[in-house]
């Protein structure tokens, strides 16, 4: 078998599209832009101008037309740029396959496989398409996601020449020598012949999503929440402002207008907009300390995680794991135990474990008349692995007794393989029943061990009839007990500084691991993480899961937990109102990484686990996760910051343009005028996800509270109220301002109340002690600046603008005065009272 050729390949690739199951987001970039005017608002206020056009304003409608558009692209071009720059990322970190092509075994991207290739599959792969398996060893694999059966089944190759068109043929979840996209290698090694790709494969044709969008976060529902209270608040208003105008009399056409125009001038609609550029901008920062994200807003999630869990190896250890000792059962240093597990670790073909590679590194041992028969391969419930081996004759005839020919050799957590011995060998090689005096020497043995910081795998042995051609699992009994292999896995320097700053930041840190209680205490004692609490998989065993609920709280340490109560915790911790992270790398991490709020796995992790992860860690680097929980909570503050002037200001201002339709003999504002407003005020915010965020922000976990924004609103947003009306009465006492004026005074004044106020509103300091991004200085002072020069540019008429007399300035310059010291001292009053009392209720 040679594969394709990577002519061959390209051909197929334009014949049968990628192997994905999305439908092609490459939808034309037109297209994607025409969808950003679905919005209904932007609709009827096209209509309506439309409309206005064909009673004769046309200028005012054309105008209108314009800011719509502009606004739009606005948003368009912002929103793409960051979508843009999000797929880039995620493309770094593409599951590759390793297909056969031109002959030879390629990393290839999985997206680009097509019928015909050849794959290479070992544990810990995924399926990458539907598939005829060519060859197979001991090859399981776990279809959960296509037939619900949690345990994994082995499949064999096929009998007959697979047909090289495989699409005729029929695909059986149950046949032997097929395997399904969407499902995982546990253990072995296949070649398989790629049949069906993409939306051809089973998984596809039941339209299941391999990459399910994940149910949406606190953070997604909160802002959803935010929309549906500013909705029902336009709605309100919009009614309220018709209805007046109605009665009054006032031509309906405008008024419609006007209230439409108001609707547009309430609603963030820049706020999808500033969410995706903040988490981009965060992501590219990522990127840049070797953090690829491949879901945006599971930056957001690292912002609000307060737990985050993670597994030992390789994480809080430097996963260089080093064989230092192999003894027998009794302490004495022993070379049969070194070759009994080499044999192991060198004919075993499921997922070799960073504690095979140290076997195999250690020194080369000679397995010159070994052949394997069979395998009972690793998994994470049993803890150890068998193969079955054939001695040929006449080797072997250097150990003390007549070896048998055909014997089973098990490794793997040594109290689970001492529980299946009856015998052990002697440091003089002899076999001798295993009684409890003994038990009690080789236990203290395997203490000793591990008191010393030993990461511990336990060797038996056992010989087996000599036709025996499949072993089981119920083979592994009655075991010969040989010894003990001892491996140091130092803990990382780093990583004790990391879970200290992260406890600083607020947030727990629990380990998680396979490993049992003495070795994974004597990391933590390196480290220096005290342990409040200690459960060990026994114990979760038989604990149900309110029971479990209640104790994850003041557990620091899960021991010897296997892949399932690995999940049954993140559940636990989820249930507990915890936003919960999880760092790991194994075929055992991967459930736990697609339950956690934020699942983060790292470069060289098996495909399973970085599939099911949200971020990926490029180098293995604990501080790196510290700086990106700085970064969410980055991104929450300038999202806040956005929220809280739409709320405030914003909101403020477009309340009293509707009560002022009650007191006024004309409208407050020109509706094009209004619309203006609102497009230069999304300018002046476009800076704002580069904004800085104070220290303290990003103290501790940030959630989203909905009673924080009701209450900030309540307080700020009457204060521009207040400063509106204000505005009114002198402009109408002072300037005695005709329709014309008065339209373009409150349009300055507005303006630059609801723009300048953002440095207020950024931090929760003095805002002279706080330094705002130059960007966003730069674009509100600008935005500010212009709307003051408008009503002097030719542009003036047609926006219905009159030049504004100098006593207005003046007038101005003290209202915004007094307006932003009244906002600090309204803000200063809200976070030393309000906020600290609200939140103890
Ligand atoms: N290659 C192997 N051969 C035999 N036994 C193994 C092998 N790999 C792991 N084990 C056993 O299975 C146990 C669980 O595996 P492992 O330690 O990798 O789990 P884990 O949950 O990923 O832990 P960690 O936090 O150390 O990554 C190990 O402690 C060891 O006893
Ligand atoms: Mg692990």
């Amino acid at each position: 078998m040679n594969g394709l050729t990577s002519k061959q390949a390209q051909g197929l690739l334009q014949e049968h599209g990628p192997n994905r199951l999305q439908k092609s987001t490459q939808t034309a970039l037109a297209l994607q832009f025409l969808a950003y005017f679905r919005n209904p608002l932007v609709l009827i206020l096209l209509a309506a101008s439309a409309l206005s056009a064909l009673t004769g304003d046309r200028s005012g409608a054309l105008i209108i037309g314009v800011i719509v558009v502009m606004s739009v692209t606005l948003d368009f071009v912002q929103a793409h740029r960051a979508g843009a720059a999000a797929d880039k990322l995620a493309l770094q970190v593409a599951v590759m396959a390793s297909a056969l092509r031109d002959g030879v075994p390629m990393e290839v991207p999985v997206f680009d496989l097509v019928p015909g290739d050849v794959v290479l599959l070992s544990a810990g792969s995924l399926v990458p398409a539907d598939s005829t398996l060519l060859e197979a060893h001991d090859f399981f694999v776990n279809q959960a996601q296509l037939t619900g059966e949690p345990f994994p089944i082995e499949k064999k190759a096929a009998t007959a020449k697979p047909q090289p068109k495989a699409q005729d043929a029929t695909w059986d979840l149950d046949a032997s020598d097929r395997i399904f996209l969407g499902s995982s290698v546990v253990s072995g090694s296949a070649t398989a012949l790629i049949g069906r790709t993409g939306s051809a494969t089973a998984i596809g044709q039941i339209a299941v999503d391999l990459n399910r969008t994940a149910p949406p976060t606190a953070f997604e529902q909160g802002t959803r929440q935010f929309g549906m209270l500013i909705m029902r608040l336009t709605l309100l208003m919009v009614l309220f402002t018709l209805l007046v105008n109605v009665a009054l009399h006032r031509p309906l056409l405008e008024s419609f207008l006007f209230a439409v125009a108001l609707a547009v001038g309430l609603t963030p609609e820049l706020l999808p907009m500033v969410v995706s550029v903040t988490l981009t901008k965060g992501a590219l920062r990522m990127a840049a300390l070797q953090v690829i994200v491949k879901r945006p807003s599971a930056i957001q999630d690292m912002g609000a995680m307060d737990v985050l869990c993670t597994d030992k190896t390789g994480t809080l250890t430097e996963a260089r794991i080093k064989l230092e000792k192999h003894t027998d059962a009794m302490g004495q240093p022993s070379e049969r135990v070194l070759q009994l597990a080499y044999l192991n670790s060198f004919f075993e073909s499921g997922l070799k474990s960073p504690l095979d590679d140290a076997i195999l590194q250690h020194t080369e041992q000679d397995v010159t008349g070994w052949t394997k028969v069979d395998e009972v391969p690793f998994d994470f419930e049993r803890r150890r692995v068998s193969v079955l081996l054939q001695l040929a004759a006449g080797h072997g005839q250097t150990q003390p007794q007549v070896q048998p020919q055909r014997q089973l050799i098990v490794k793997g957590a040594p109290e689970d393989i001492l529980k299946l011995c009856t015998h052990y060998e002697s440091t003089d090689g002899r076999e001798l029943p295993l009684d409890s005096a003994a038990r009690a020497q080789i236990d203290a043995v395997f203490n000793q061990l591990g008191e010393e910081g030993f990461r511990v795998l336990g060797v038996a042995w056992r010989a087996t009839a000599a036709d025996l051609q499949h072993a089981v699992v119920s083979d592994e009994s009655a075991l010969v007990f040989a010894g003990f292999a001892a491996f140091l896995d130092p803990p990382k320097a780093s990583a004790g500084l990391a879970l200290q700053a992260m406890a600083a930041s607020g947030v727990a840190v629990k380990i998680v691991t396979g490993d049992n209680e003495r070795v994974t205490r004597h990391v933590c004692e390196q480290l220096g993480v005290p342990i409040v609490g200690l459960l060990t998989g026994t114990e979760i065993a038989t604990m149900n899961d309110d029971a479990l609920r209640a104790r994850v709280e003041s557990v620091n340490l899960f021991c010897r937990v296997n892949p399932s109560q690995k999940n049954r915790i993140i559940l636990a911790l989820k249930a507990r109102g915890h936003v919960v992270g999880y760092l790991g790398d194994g075929i055992n991490d991967a459930p736990s990484l697609h339950t956690a709020d934020v699942g983060i796995s790292v470069k060289d992790a098996v495909d399973v686990a970085q599939q099911a992860a949200a971020m990926i860690l490029l180098e293995h680097d604990l501080m790196v996760l510290h700086a990106g929980i700085l970064e969410g909570r980055r991104t929450f503050g300038n999202v806040m910051k956005y929220i809280m002037m739409a709320t405030s200001s914003n909101f403020g201002n477009m309340f009293s343009m509707a009560a002022a339709t009650v007191f006024l003999p004309f409208l407050p504002m020109l509706p094009l005028q209004i619309l203006l407003n609102n497009l230069m005020y999304d300018v002046s915010e476009i800076a704002l996800p580069l904004d800085d965020v104070d220290s303290e922000d990003l103290a501790a976990p940030k959630r989203w509270s909905m009673a924080f924004i009701r209450n900030f609103m309540l307080t700020i947003g009457p204060i521009s109220s207040l400063f509106d009306f204000l505005t009114f009465y002198l402009l109408i006492r002072l300037i005695d301002a005709d329709e014309a004026l008065f339209h373009t005074g409150w349009f300055v004044e507005s303006i630059a109340t609801q723009v300048l106020v953002i440095f207020v509103i950024r931090t929760r300091r003095n805002p002279l002690r706080s330094h705002p991004n130059r960007w966003l200085v730069l674009t509100s002072l600008g935005v500010v600046v212009a709307a003051m020069a408008l009503p002097f540019t030719p542009l003036a008429p047609l926006l219905g603008f009159v030049p504004l007399p100098p006593a207005y300035f003046g007038l101005l310059t003290v209202l915004l005065v007094l307006y932003l010291l009244m906002v600090e001292g309204a803000k200063q009053w809200f976070y030393r009272w309000l906020l600290p009392r609200s939140q103890t209720h």
